[in-house]
């Protein structure tokens, strides 16, 4: 099949070089013309394991290629994939300025009859508005489907080629047939909907995952004033098939490029037909609190954090990708700057890109891990890169100057921690001193 790909980020770019891996004539096409130089001398603009080698690949066998010239590509495709940004504006809801302006720009190029298959996270009713959009623009029969993506970042290969699900939501027959032909080298998990609920289950997909998440975390919150330990409960908790075991990991919160829009997202969407969406809310307002657990942790160990130096590993919003869109590291480092402390941060590939986001006389940024924690008065870990695991709690405590370690993330167990004078804080667990279980809290009832 000929397809071409409008938008080359994490979606655009994995979907496209993935489609043209199983045997399709894939154009890439972006507006930003830095991108497709550095995609067409076989760089990738960002960072994704296996992506730079498929690219190499398929650039080779002559099935995949990059342009800025978004009319002369579109003439080449069966089918034209939508993957452009739905960023959020400053109310929440998603701009749907790069969907429509692509949209148009295609309606007003094509010169027969096209797929339009949009990827891209939009609220319900777009698919619609861009269908409209084509029929006041362009004389060309044109059929809408909703393809919505699931792919996660640092895993967006191996999720894109093993897909759980496909969702197709179109009512179109021919756009149907061509899709399901697409796709089913991928999976047989091929749901066909209507276009509103195709919309809906990729809002309602990630506002699950982020209430999980949520959910977790304030378990972890009631465990360290109990005195339980969260990564038990949620292990005994994901046995039961009916809850799962997955996005159960409490943390600092989530954070990255979709779920904090898309939850936003989605309680816009559900205002405008009048509904409030009490608990997304509330998912909302637990997880931008949970960040804020890693200053007041370190406030109870060093009371006033003025003057201090504080060490951060981890600044991407997870592991295994440069990205720092909504990455918890920044209010975190936000807030300890206005306490008046000083930072020295590091992370395995995300610097240059947080860089660009804090840029700050009191933010020293190192070239590795030893570096940012030594002389440290604390460490605060706030991405698990296996590159921080491979470190042990002794060594940490060896480069610190005072033997404070915070971990967002519960990299560390007991049994590392036994054998070390550490002060160590992590997140619905019981806190440890000096090799040892601080005492369960008296409870008094
Ligand atoms: N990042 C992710 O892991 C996932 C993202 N999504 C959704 O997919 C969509 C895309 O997200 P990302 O890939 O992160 O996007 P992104 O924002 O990183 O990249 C979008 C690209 O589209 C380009 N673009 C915008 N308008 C254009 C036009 N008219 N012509 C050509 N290029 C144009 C931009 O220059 C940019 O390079 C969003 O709706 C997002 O919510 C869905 C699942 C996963
Ligand atoms: O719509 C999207 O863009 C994508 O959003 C998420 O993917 P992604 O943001 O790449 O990463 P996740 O692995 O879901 O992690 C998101 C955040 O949640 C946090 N998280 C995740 C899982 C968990 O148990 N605990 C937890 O705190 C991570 O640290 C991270 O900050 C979804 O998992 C994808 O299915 C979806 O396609």
């Amino acid at each position: 099949m000929k397809l071409t790909v409008i938008g080359t980020g994490y979606v655009g770019l994995v979907s496209g070089v993935c489609f043209s891996d199983l045997g399709n004539e894939v154009v890439c096409v972006d507006k930003l013309s830095e991108k497709i130089e550095l995609l067409q001398q076989g760089e990738v603009p960002i960072y994704e394991p296996g992506l730079k080698e498929l690219i190499q690949k398929n650039t080779e066998a002559g099935r995949l290629s990059f342009t800025t010239d978004l009319s002369e590509a579109v003439q080449h495709a069966d089918i034209i994939i939508l993957a452009v940004g739905t960023p959020s504006l400053a109310n929440g809801e998603a701009d749907l300025t790069y969907i429509l302006g692509a949209a148009q720009e295609i309606a007003l190029s094509i010169k027969g009859p096209k797929i339009i298959m949009t990827k891209s996270t939009v609220p319900v009713g777009t698919n619609e508005k861009i269908e409209n959009q084509f029929k006041q623009l362009s004389v060309h029969p044109v059929a809408v489907a909703s393809v919505p993506e699931f792919l996660r970042e640092g895993s967006a290969v191996r999720d894109t080629m093993n897909p759980d699900r496909i969702v197709v939501g179109t009512e179109s027959e021919a756009a149907r047939q061509r899709i399901e032909e697409l796709h089913r080298p991928l999976t047989d998990q091929i749901l066909f909907t209507d276009v509103r609920s195709a919309e809906m289950i990729k809002y309602a997909s990630n506002a699950f995952l982020a209430t999980k998440i949520s959910f977790i975390n304030e378990i972890a919150n009631i465990c360290e004033k109990v005195g339980a330990d969260v990564t038990m409960v949620a292990e005994g908790m994901g046995y039961d098939k009916r809850i799962g075991s997955s996005f159960l990991k409490a943390g600092i919160g989530y954070g990255g490029s979709c779920f904090p829009k898309d939850t936003q997202a989605l309680i816009q969407i559900a205002g405008h037909v009048d509904y409030e969406f009490k608990l997304l809310k509330s998912v909302v307002e637990v997880n931008r609190d949970q960040r804020y657990n890693v200053i007041r942790k370190l406030e109870t160990i060093l009371d006033d954090l003025s003057g201090k130096s504080i060490a951060v590993w981890g600044l991407a919003f997870k592991p295994e990708t440069d990205d720092v869109r909504d990455s918890p590291a920044f209010e975190i480092i936000a807030s300890l700057l206005h306490c008046g402390a000083s930072v020295k941060a590091y992370d395995p590939i995300a610097t240059p890109n947080f860089r660009k986001l804090l840029d700050h006389s009191k933010v020293e940024y190192c070239s590795s891990a030893q570096e940012a924690a030594q002389n440290a008065d604390a460490l605060c870990v706030l991405t698990e890169w296996s590159e921080f695991r491979a470190v042990s709690p002794a060594m940490i405590q060896a480069w610190l100057r005072r033997p404070n370690l915070i971990d967002g993330r519960n990299m560390y167990s007991e049994e590392e921690l036994a054998n070390t004078e550490l002060i160590y804080y992590s997140v619905g667990r019981p806190n440890m001193n000096n090799g040892v279980k601080e005492q369960t809290p008296q409870l008094s009832f």
